[in-house]
């Protein structure tokens, strides 16, 4: 065992050289503090512990964990931690190889995360974009319509079973809606576009919405740190369903299908080296470009498997976190609906009711544009973030940290640190605004994307491929803006009768924290 941890408990000091990590035991002593939400867990032990910086073997892996705001960004900024883990279950995702962007690391992530993010910009990811822009508000359009009227046209007659999973009431009657059910397709048909230049028409939504079932059956098996299957494979075995291997390998599966038949097959049988369609185009050229096919076998960092996985990569995080984040959004508005009404007479006051908010309106909406960065911030859903890697032996925060540590950053609790959040576990988008000016703050400390660059930039680049920020934060950003902002102007949210909000204590837990699904009830605005 690398000598990090001292063989007892913890606080205890080496004479010389730096300190070493308070020892909190093993995984399974976390798994004793809160057996269910362990990212709340960490934060009683850090307590009892005294430290906001845990270590702790998880299996063999000497581990470190930050549970307060100023440690989790330190160690999300540190150069030296931005590696990531071989962890059994990323293998077992992607071939039994190590491929995509998430659990890559070294110069194949640099040169993927790079490529990828420069050839999605062009797509609009990440920047303005009109094909992209128009799209946006074609899905919110649909949305709305499925709202209005579920049974609906024609054309959608024959999916009228599915789409009263999601909605229910006829016209005139009182309706009701799905969260975050009903929101999955459009969010999800947004990267389509990026991907494909096109996206599935409103027939097709079912098969986003089961696209996004898998994806939350795969996150509710999955841990961060990896988990028990990480630390005993074999479990598997014995206990296949128990020990999550069962949803794991059924989730990615499904993810997988759809982008091999809806993705791949579809996009690559109509290839045309002179007209890129979208990033699948793109990268397809770049695998070509560089021989991939060819009798010398071409380059074997540009290969079909990697850009399935890239694929997976940007398919997995879209097709929930955004929505979840919006759905949690009107969740809140319904606890504070004075805010809702705030936000509402801000947009009608700037856009109107005549055409739907854009992303020229957005400096002008900066109530709309807090309650996005609150709930981001509030309802952090990537509770433990991703695994990150040491790299180098190194020394974080006076204590030694070798090479191969594992290392946790407890955004969410970083998110509501007291010492930086007032109320820091309460609802308050007014923290984001100037009380002299009523204008956005500049600075948004709050880390639901990771860091990497300023956390509430809204710039059109993100390739920076020296720290882990998340891939899709402002595309993430501007669409979950559109989408709130277009449901605040026409619709009042409410529980209704029978309505249901889900609490602190009802979230699902697994890799991201997402709510059970809740109805609320929908009343159009006159
Ligand atoms: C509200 C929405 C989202 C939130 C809160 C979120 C949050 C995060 C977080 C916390 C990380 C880990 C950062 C780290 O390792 O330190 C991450 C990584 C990543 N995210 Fe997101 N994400 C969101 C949406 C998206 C979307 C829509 C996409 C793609 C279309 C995306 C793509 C990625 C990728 C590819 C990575 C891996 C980055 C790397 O390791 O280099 N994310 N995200």
């Amino acid at each position: 065992r690398p000598p990090m941890f001292p063989p007892v408990t913890s606080r205890t000091h080496h004479r010389s050289g730096p300190p070493r990590l308070p020892v909190v035991g093993g995984y399974l002593h976390l798994l004793a503090y809160n057996y269910r939400y362990t990212y709340k867990g960490l934060v009683t032990m850090s307590a009892r512990y005294k430290s906001p910086v845990l270590g702790m073997y998880v299996g063999s892996d000497p581990t470190v964990i930050t549970t307060d705001f100023a440690s989790t960004r330190e160690l999300l900024l540190k150069p030296e931690f931005q590696g990531r883990p071989d962890l059994y279950g990323a293998r077992l995702r992607s071939f039994n190889e190590l491929l995509g962007l998430f659990f890559v690391e070294g110069s194949f992530w640099a040169e993927q995360r790079r490529f990828s993010l420069r050839h999605l910009r062009d797509y609009g990811f990440g920047r303005r974009f009109a094909k992209l822009e128009a799209a946006v508000e074609d899905e919110i359009r649909t949305l709305m319509e499925v709202i209005r009227n579920p049974v609906g046209s024609e054309k959608v007659r024959n999916r009228v079973e599915w789409l009263l999973e999601l909605v229910r009431g006829t016209r005139g009657e009182v309706r009701q809606v799905l969260l975050p059910d009903v929101l999955y397709a459009g969010f999800t048909n947004l990267l389509l576009e990026t991907l494909t230049g096109e996206r599935l028409p409103r027939g097709r939504h079912h098969t986003l919405r089961s696209l996004s079932r898998a994806v939350r059956m795969f996150q509710r098996h999955v841990e961060p740190s990896g988990g028990l299957l990480n630390i005993a494979p074999w479990l598997r075995h014995l206990a296949p369903r128990a020990s999550g291997y069962r949803g794991f390998v059924a989730g990615n599966d499904g993810v997988l299908d759809f982008i091999q038949e809806e993705l791949l097959s579809r996009q690559l049988s109509s290839f045309d080296p002179e007209v890129m369609r979208g990033f699948i185009d793109v990268y397809w050229s770049e695998m070509l470009r560089r021989g991939a096919g060819g009798a010398g076998g071409g380059d074997d960092k540009f290969t079909e498997k990697q850009l399935t996985m890239v694929l997976l990569d940007l398919v997995f995080p879209s097709a929930t976190v955004p929505p979840v984040t919006v759905a949690m959004a009107l969740a809140y508005l319904v606890r504070h609906p004075e805010k809702a009404e705030r936000a509402h007479q801000e947009i009608v006051a700037v856009v109107g009711r005549g055409r739907l908010p854009t992303l020229d309106d957005r400096p002008c909406l900066p109530y709309t544009e807090a309650i996005v960065r609150e709930v981001l911030r509030l309802e952090t859903n990537t509770v433990l973030s991703v695994t990150h890697r040491c790299t180098e032996d190194t020394v974080f925060r006076g204590y030694f940290i070798p090479k191969g540590t594992l290392l946790i950053p407890n955004i969410w609790a970083a998110n509501r640190d007291p010492t930086v959040f007032e109320k820091g576990d309460q609802f308050v988008p007014e923290r984001f605004i100037e009380p002299r000016t009523g204008m956005l703050k500049k600075k948004d400390e709050s880390m639901a994307f990771g860091l990497g660059e300023p956390p509430h930039s809204t710039a059109s680049v993100q390739v920076q491929p020296g720290r882990r920020l998340c891939a899709g934060e402002t595309f993430s950003r501007q669409n979950m803006f559109l989408f709130l902002g277009a449901l605040l102007q026409n619709f009042v949210f409410d529980l209704g009768d029978d309505g249901y909000l889900p609490s602190e204590d009802d979230m699902v837990p697994g890799i991201l924290v997402t709510p059970k699904s809740f109805w609320l009830r929908v009343t159009e605005r006159p």
